[in-house]
């Protein structure tokens, strides 16, 4: 199903001012259904659950779930209890501590009475910002993939991507999409490899969404065929998201980011990350020292899509299985990380 109007904004406060508005992305591609959410614990479970997610979005839903639970209480205990219930729902991205630290920052010194107010003032700047701050980056990314397509004008430029750092991930543009859009709309050629990325299928399911919304050229591929491509020729760069970059600039990304970065490595293709600086986290030194969330195996185990009459869920085997969600890639693979501020070719 595609999906019409304003596509590119998955996240807005309730008409009422009292909740937030997201897209279910549990059910994309095939039912667009808006959900609302009324309290912090709805905000918790739609971000574990990942009705909601990437990294710029669930620090945004978390920041209003913080300020819905300064609406019903806005005494400390309630804003620290929040907090760390919040913060605890998914550990890797550090854009959901960033998020909650600016809202706790915002009110702490304020009377209660005006907490509230505040929580949702702060949570709705940090969605406009990502805005802007997703832009900034797909600017700077159309002038690399300007110099790429450059090398080869006769013919489109092939971009794979991993897993769905989308408008859908942020609050719109996307970070490793962003480039892809306006390179797009520019008028540049553009064709983009994108891996499924199993086990949830972000891409299959959602990049593959984005952009054939959006009407730029793209394949899905098995997460396994992005090497090949590479040893062929045919991928003329990498670009992926991120959740979280460390001093060191070590990548934590979706599982499998890494196999691509060695696969690039290895045929010469540049691999780009394209970050917010909110997702730069100098507190943490490299990437061994960052949480990797292990999701439940049944996200392996088990395959859901549409059938007549709802979703349905098949299994695929009843062995154990092993399924954590992130990886690292070392900052020896990166060839550079495309920021709001310009593109980096180092971090530490
Ligand atoms: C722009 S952040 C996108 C980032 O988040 C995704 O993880 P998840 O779908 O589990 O939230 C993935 O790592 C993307 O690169």
């Amino acid at each position: 199903m595609i999906l019409e109007g304003q596509h590119r904004r998955s996240i807005a406060r309730t008409a009422d001012g009292k909740g937030v508005r997201i897209l279910d992305q549990r059910l994309l591609p095939w039912e667009v259904r808006w959900v609302e959410l009324r309290s912090a614990e709805a905000a918790a479970v739609a971000i574990h659950e990942m009705w909601t997610r990437g990294a710029p979005m669930i620090g945004a839903t978390a920041a209003y779930g913080l300020a819905m639970a300064l609406a019903d209480d806005p005494g400390d205990a309630s804003l620290s209890r929040t907090y760390q219930a919040l913060l605890a729902t998914r550990p890797t991205a550090v854009n959901l501590r960033w998020a909650l630290d600016e809202v706790r920052t915002a009110v702490a010194a304020l009377p209660e009475p005006q907490r509230a107010d505040a929580a949702f003032a702060r949570a709705g700047a940090i969605c406009e910002e990502d805005a802007a701050l997703c832009r900034a980056i797909g600017e700077h990314g159309l002038a690399l993939l300007r110099t790429l397509h450059a090398a080869n004008p006769d013919r489109p430029l092939n971009i794979l991507t991993h897993c769905n750092a989308g408008w859908l991930a942020t609050v719109d543009y996307g970070t490793a999409t962003a480039p892809i859009y306006l390179a797009h709309d520019a008028g540049i050629p553009v064709h983009v490899w994108v891996d499924e990325t199993r086990p949830r299928n972000q891409g299959a399911l959602l990049t593959a969404f984005e952009l054939a919304n959006h009407g730029v050229a793209h394949t899905v591929i098995a997460d396994n065929a992005g090497g090949l491509l590479m040893m062929q020729g045919k991928v003329d760069a990498v670009i992926v998201g991120t959740d979280r970059v460390t001093a060191n600039g070590d990548v934590c990304n979706k599982i499998g980011t890494y196999l691509k970065a060695l696969a690039a490595a290895d045929n010469n293709v540049p691999f780009y990350v394209a970050l917010p600086y909110t997702t730069f986290d100098p507190a943490t030194p490299t990437g061994a020292d960052v949480p990797i969330e292990e999701r439940a195996p049944e996200e392996l185990t088990r395959l859901t899509g549409p059938a007549a009459g709802g979703m349905a869920t098949v299994k695929i085997t009843d062995s154990p299985a092993a399924n954590p969600a992130f990886d690292v890639t070392p900052a020896r693979l990166v060839t550079g990380y495309i920021t709001e501020r310009g593109v980096l070719v180092s971090v530490s």
